[in-house]
């Protein structure tokens, strides 16, 4: 083979970002938008050491899972990478991705259940975050395409809030009148860089402009547009990020327009959500998530728990209705007094929350407490081994990990295993239709 060659090729695998895969000549064709049992022609564009990559041209026999993408920048657009593929078969595949890492990563071989599924399957997101780049004389709003930094203009997400569409139209409203600079990342000048909306369960929004500066021009004008066209909007929040980085929101916020937070019900109970304070993407398949682990869990009011990576309180608060007592511990700051104040507002008088690192926190509280169960809910890049290491030295008897991403959890669960725990069944869920992420629970007990 070598590149403009043309093919044929019968794909019988996807990959982790979702392409078709088929073999020729004995090497791996990643092909984007073939699906597996389907017979496609494609032209070759790269041939790498390991593997060639091919351009879809042409699906010769189509699998009968294939469905009509509803987006219209499908393919284009680095978002969704599944919208062609049938639900069942997306659960089909994440189960078998899980499985797939749990044996070639954790070299292990543990039960993966059927996925649970997502009650939406579009308009489940509650959280857009969307760069926004100067195009020639246009403004680009959307996602950057598979890979790279080149944006796709939209005007709607499919899996996002349906007032995405109006909140997008009246912000380009504002940003051409006012003549609102747009962030250039090669310069690094210009004031607007991200747009960040999150909506709740009862459809109000918070709205954040994220700035490479320290204010914005004709707040009442923007603030107008809003109260006026769209008053679920119930928070507007300046976020200033003025350094040269990719991370979306900047360390000091200044809510300009009504409240700086909303309130979320999960499980039955209330939670206060600041800009900074992370929430599962998806709320009704987050009550699914927490109510899975916590019935795997099996609490008891004998229990002490220890919930790491806590977030907004969200887990420790509903396992404290369970357990004797709950320690949360997380990173940052305005999540931690958010999860303080959840306590609080929903009368709950056993959960106690510490702000910082859990590698260094981690130790002087095992120490101190005597842990029955401990929960952990990572960012993707997984536990650090020095969490592992602890968690392990401790003993404690039963492990619940949350995890958004199966290869770190493999990685993790492996050097548990080493350490003296046992894995037991692993059930995905969920959260994250149309893509390939998917999150899983394992329970872990120590053999000791
Ligand atoms: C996947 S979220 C889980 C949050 C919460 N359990 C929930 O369900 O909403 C991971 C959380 O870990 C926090 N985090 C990241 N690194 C951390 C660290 N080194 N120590 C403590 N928390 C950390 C993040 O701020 C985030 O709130």
């Amino acid at each position: 083979m070598k590149k403009n060659d043309w093919i044929e090729l019968d794909i019988d695998d996807l990959g982790t970002d979702g392409q078709g895969i088929g073999h020729k000549d004995g090497a791996a064709v990643f092909v984007d938008g073939a699906l597996p049992g389907e017979r496609v022609r494609a032209k070759v564009i790269a041939l790498k050491k390991n593997y060639v990559v091919g351009k879809l041209e042409e699906i010769l026999s189509a699998s009968p899972m294939r469905v009509k993408p509803p987006c219209r920048v499908f393919g284009k657009c680095g978002g969704c990478s599944l919208q062609h593929l049938s639900y069942a078969a997306q659960l089909q595949f994440k189960q078998n991705f899980v499985r797939n890492c749990i044996q070639r990563i954790g070299k292990l071989e543990l039960p993966v259940n059927f996925p649970l599924p997502a009650r939406n399957e579009y308009r489940y997101r509650n959280k857009a975050a969307f760069p926004v780049q100067k195009n020639g004389e246009q403004i680009d709003i959307g996602f950057y395409a598979a890979h790279s930094h080149r944006l796709i203009d939209v005007d709607d997400c499919r899996i996002q809030p349906s007032a995405l569409r109006i909140v997008m139209s009246q912000l380009r409203v504002w940003l051409v009148k006012n003549k609102v600079s747009i962030y250039d990342e090669s310069t690094h000048t210009g004031l607007l860089r991200h747009i960040v909306l999150r909506e709740n369960k009862a459809g109000e929004l918070m709205l954040i402009l994220c700035i490479n500066g320290e204010d914005i021009p004709n707040k009442a004008h923007l603030i107008m547009l809003f109260e006026f066209v769209l008053p679920q909007v119930k928070s507007i929040i300046l976020s200033f990020n003025t350094k040269r980085t990719n991370t979306i929101m900047g360390g000091r916020s200044v809510c300009i327009y009504g409240k700086d937070y909303l309130f979320e019900t999960l499980c039955g109970l209330e939670f206060r959500i600041g800009p900074q304070t992370f929430l599962q993407v998806n709320s009704a398949q987050t009550e699914a998530l927490y109510n899975t682990l916590l019935r795997m869990l099996a609490l008891t009011k004998a229990d002490t728990v220890l919930d790491l990576y806590c977030g907004a309180g969200t887990i420790s608060l509903a396992a404290a209705r369970r357990a004797k007592r709950v320690i949360g511990i997380e990173l940052v700051e305005e999540a931690v007094e958010n999860a303080k104040f959840n306590a609080k507002l929903n009368g709950i008088e056993n959960a106690i929350f510490f702000a910082g690192d859990t590698a260094r926190l981690l130790p002087s509280v095992l120490e101190r407490e005597a842990v029955s169960t401990v929960i952990v809910d990572p960012p993707r890049k997984g536990l650090d081994e020095a969490v592992v290491r602890a968690l392990a030295a401790s003993g404690v008897p039963k492990i619940g990990y949350v995890s958004c991403n199966p290869s770190t959890l493999a990685r993790d669960l492996a050097l548990f295993s080493e350490l003296g725990y046992s894995a037991g069944v692993v059930q995905p869920v969920d959260m994250f239709p149309q893509t390939t992420h998917v999150e899983c629970v394992v329970v872990l007990s120590c053999k000791n």
